[in-house]
């Protein structure tokens, strides 16, 4: 059933919008979970000619659950969605993976699911970087859409690295660098990054429920901005496969700052990163990296 406000419902009614008009060949939109979309509970069928799947079903996060309860709930799922999707899904489909956690569901459905390129695969944290945004825009106290160029480094987790040194709000005097407008170094140490970092419990706590709308929004960001380019001089926040960029283990998904073009993903290089960032950075890194081995643990062979 689907529940009124969820995030289910949100995306089966937004991902028919996705595309806009820009394609003229019919694709075919998974949402798992979704029986506004796809009603049907085979995964063979489900997975059947898709060109582009949000992945948000799974087994959610109950009170008093520990990270690895929640990875131990997930692994089978992935790992036999990983199947389907290698076996029926069009070639070169695209993925989101949205439900928790994110970045290690991503990984799984790689591994178990070889043929598909890595670069197909792609977990959520554009709702992090969105939220980056707007705690940027209340403090400046200018439109949201006048910022950019925040990043969120890491897992889809309390550890992740919300990163605003590098952003730029659009002001009556021109587009200046956010650190330099806020001249609050420890706003943004401190309260930014905590606040960004605890958001989705705290939606969680106020609604007893996770984000829906905001969540199904960023999930529609995500995919629009994959799959028609990011607007020129902006990156946004991908949850992709590492290559190494910046230092950061290969083999794990890690959130980056990316921009996208002709359908294709790239790690935006070169950025300054200083020992704070490089810490908190390597602090999720280390948590991801815990991930893996604990869902390892749970592979049925
Ligand atoms: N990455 C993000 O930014 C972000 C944001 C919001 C929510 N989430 C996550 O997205 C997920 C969905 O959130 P929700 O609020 O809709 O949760 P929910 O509990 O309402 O929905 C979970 C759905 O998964 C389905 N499901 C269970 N087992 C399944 C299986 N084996 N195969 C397919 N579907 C299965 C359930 O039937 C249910 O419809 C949760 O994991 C949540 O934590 C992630
Ligand atoms: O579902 C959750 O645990 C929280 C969600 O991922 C969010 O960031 O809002």
């Amino acid at each position: 059933m689907m529940l009124p406000n969820s995030l289910l419902q949100r995306l089966a009614s937004w991902c028919p919008w996705l595309l806009r008009d820009e394609r003229k060949q019919p694709v075919k939109v998974l949402v798992t979970g979704a029986a506004g979309v796809v009603a049907t509970s085979d995964e063979a069928e489900a997975f059947r000619g898709v060109n582009f799947a949000v992945l948000i079903g799974g087994s959610p996060r109950r009170e008093g659950m520990q990270r690895k309860d929640l990875i131990a709930k997930n692994v089978p799922i992935y790992q036999s969605q990983a199947s389907a999707l290698q076996q029926h899904a069009a070639p070169n489909c695209k993925v989101l993976v949205v439900a928790n956690p994110a970045n290690t569901n991503a990984l799984v459905l790689k591994e178990f699911a070889p043929a598909v390129p890595a670069k197909n695969i792609t977990c959520l944290t554009r709702l992090d970087h969105n939220r980056a945004l707007g705690q940027i825009s209340e403090k400046l106290g200018v439109h949201v859409a006048d910022v950019r160029n925040a990043i969120v480094w890491g897992n889809h987790s309390s550890t992740q690295f919300p990163d605003a040194r590098h952003a730029t709000a659009r002001t009556q005097h021109g587009e200046k660098p956010v650190v330099e407008l806020v001249a609050d170094e420890k706003w943004l140490k401190e309260e930014f990054v905590s606040v960004v970092q605890q958001r989705g419990e705290a939606v969680i706590k106020a609604r007893k429920q996770s984000s829906s709308l905001s969540a199904a929004s960023a999930a529609c960001d995500h995919m629009r901005d994959w799959i028609l380019g990011t607007p020129k001089g902006t990156w946004v926040s991908m949850g992709v496969y590492s290559d190494g960029s910046y230092g950061v283990p290969e083999g794990i998904f890690y959130s980056f700052p990316v921009t996208c073009d002709k359908g294709e993903w790239s790690i935006v290089q070169g950025l300054e990163v200083d020992d704070f960032a490089r810490s908190k950075m390597e602090l999720s890194a280390n948590e991801l990296d815990e991930e893996r081995s604990m869902a390892y643990e749970f592979v049925s062979s």
